[in-house]
């Protein structure tokens, strides 16, 4: 095993700071060192090309060397903080819904399929090799209730190599019979079974690339007794586990949600009153949050998972992300299949793009603007931030993926812009002044992009897929 040393143009998110726009950084001709265990052991900004070849004959290991073409860029991955594995043979169908109507008659039959544990292998199988030729590196999953089938996904997204939270779906109360777990007991139990799973196999082969989490579905599918119980189950283990669930998507859900917990004051006041909103949780949506909710999130370090895509598609709403970055709180997007339709980050961050246009043309002109991102349109640099940095914030792993730095894992896409990627929409611009030439290929690569422009996918330095692993 030796190093890999990347040169060429390498575009980096950069920490998010209070006193300053979330912005980016763009090195034309940067050197990042990987060691064989996928870690970035250096990183030089401005290499020169003669310099790097001379230092390149001058070593004596056996170092890989990777030179970017000048129409490639390398950047983090992408981070999908929320989606649902079983949901992917229902893309694109059930436009008509809404939420409620839409888990019952189009959701929770597919989802029934996956008591079958070989129907959940052909099936997670072709998902986890979507998403990945997609660009996503860490992916927030969610299974069905099924114990088996669940383990088959996790087995699945380790043979790949991609980064992952993986959880069972806790639900005893209000789906259907086929979905619905005989006991909140049970539900405990088979939950602890996968985390004892996923931990058994992460220790075994030394790679700490798959983590549990802990999936209460939301509020409505889980009665007080299981809530608590995963509560404590979280708690229970050592750190303390991660949590995933969905918040205040849907007006009808709010309702409902209210009828079930009447002694609370809110949504977010359910999931803080069983012990389940704290830094390691990551709440999906939050599209109708009062401004108490917005403050408990923020005062317990949970995360946002923003879902554009799916936001729009089951017409919940739209989600203030603004307002949330101006409160502080962590936030990232996630691409929610098959509430959303496309499985890709690129679509979910075009549509945070027009999801915080749509608010800023809601916004009264005859309001003056304050200082911060509310009823403003989200900048290229912010949907690259919550693409990556912001996710990697989300689930918790920002000292270690999100952005390219000493120390951190090489979580990366190699992206080409050239007409031979075979993606007519995306032509590389002018290269006159070469900052303003990358700024573009990645604005451009962001709005106009596919999967033909991803060339590789790296996860703690190993290729695991890409357009160029495609025969
Ligand atoms: O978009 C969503 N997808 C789901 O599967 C789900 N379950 C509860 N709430 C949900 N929202
Ligand atoms: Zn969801």
């Amino acid at each position: 095993m030796s190093e890999t040393h990347y040169y060429g143009a390498v575009i980096n998110p950069q920490e998010r700071n209070p006193r300053e726009p979330i912005s980016y950084k763009v090195y034309p001709a940067c050197l990042i060192i990987v060691s064989p265990v996928g870690q970035i052991v250096d990183m030089i900004a401005q290499s020169d090309i003669v310099d790097f070849q001379e230092k390149e004959r001058e070593r004596c290991d056996e170092a890989v060397t990777v030179i970017l073409s000048s129409d490639e860029f390398l950047m983090p991955g992408f981070i999908d903080t929320h989606t649902h594995a079983p949901q992917f043979p229902n893309l694109g169908i059930g436009q008509e819904y809404q939420l409620l109507d839409w888990l019952k008659d189009v959701t929770y039959p597919m989802e029934a399929n996956f008591a079958d544990p070989d129907f959940a292998e052909r099936t997670y199988r072709s998902v986890v090799r979507r998403i990945i030729d997609f660009g996503t590196t860490t992916c927030c999953y969610y299974g069905t209730v099924h114990l088996d089938a669940t383990k088959r996904l996790v087995d699945i997204v380790r043979d790949s190599g991609q980064r992952a939270f993986i959880g069972k779906c806790n639900m005893d109360r209000e789906v259907p019979e086929d979905n619905l777990e005989p006991s909140a007991n049970d539900s405990i139990q088979a939950t602890e079974q996968l985390i004892d799973y996923i931990q058994n196999l992460t220790q075994a082969s030394d790679s700490l690339l798959i983590h549990p989490i802990i999936t209460p579905r939301f509020a409505i599918s889980c009665t007080p007794e299981l809530l608590r119980g995963l509560s404590d189950l979280a708690e229970a283990y050592n750190p303390t586990l991660h949590i995933q669930t969905h918040i205040s998507e849907n007006l009808d859900e709010v309702a409902r949600m209210g009828e079930l917990f009447p002694g609370n004051t809110s949504y977010a006041d359910v999931y803080d009153s069983f012990g389940l909103l704290g830094r390691k949780t990551i709440l999906a949506h939050a599209v109708h949050l009062g401004d108490d909710e917005i403050d408990i999130i923020a005062k317990k370090e949970a995360g946002i998972s923003h879902c554009p895509t799916s936001n729009f598609n089951l017409t919940s709403g739209v989600a203030p992300v603004g307002k949330y970055l101006d409160a502080g709180i962590k936030i990232g997007l996630g691409t929610d299949v098959s509430g959303g339709f496309n499985p890709s980050i690129l679509n979910a961050i075009r549509h945070a793009s027009i999801a915080s246009k749509v608010i800023s043309l809601q916004h009264n002109p005859s309001d003056p603007l304050k200082p911060g991102y509310n009823n403003r349109k989200l900048s290229v640099a912010t949907l690259l931030y919550l693409a990556t940095l912001g996710g990697a914030q989300v689930c918790g792993l920002e000292d270690d993926i999100g952005s390219f730095a000493l120390g951190k894992s090489f979580d990366a896409l190699m992206v080409k812009v050239s007409s031979e990627a075979g993606n007519p929409g995306l032509y590389p611009g002018g290269k006159e002044d070469v900052d303003k030439y990358l700024r573009g290929m990645l604005e451009r690569f962001l709005f106009c992009g596919d999967d033909r422009n991803i060339s590789r996918v790296y996860v703690q330095g190993k290729l695991i897929g890409g357009n160029d692993c495609i025969e």
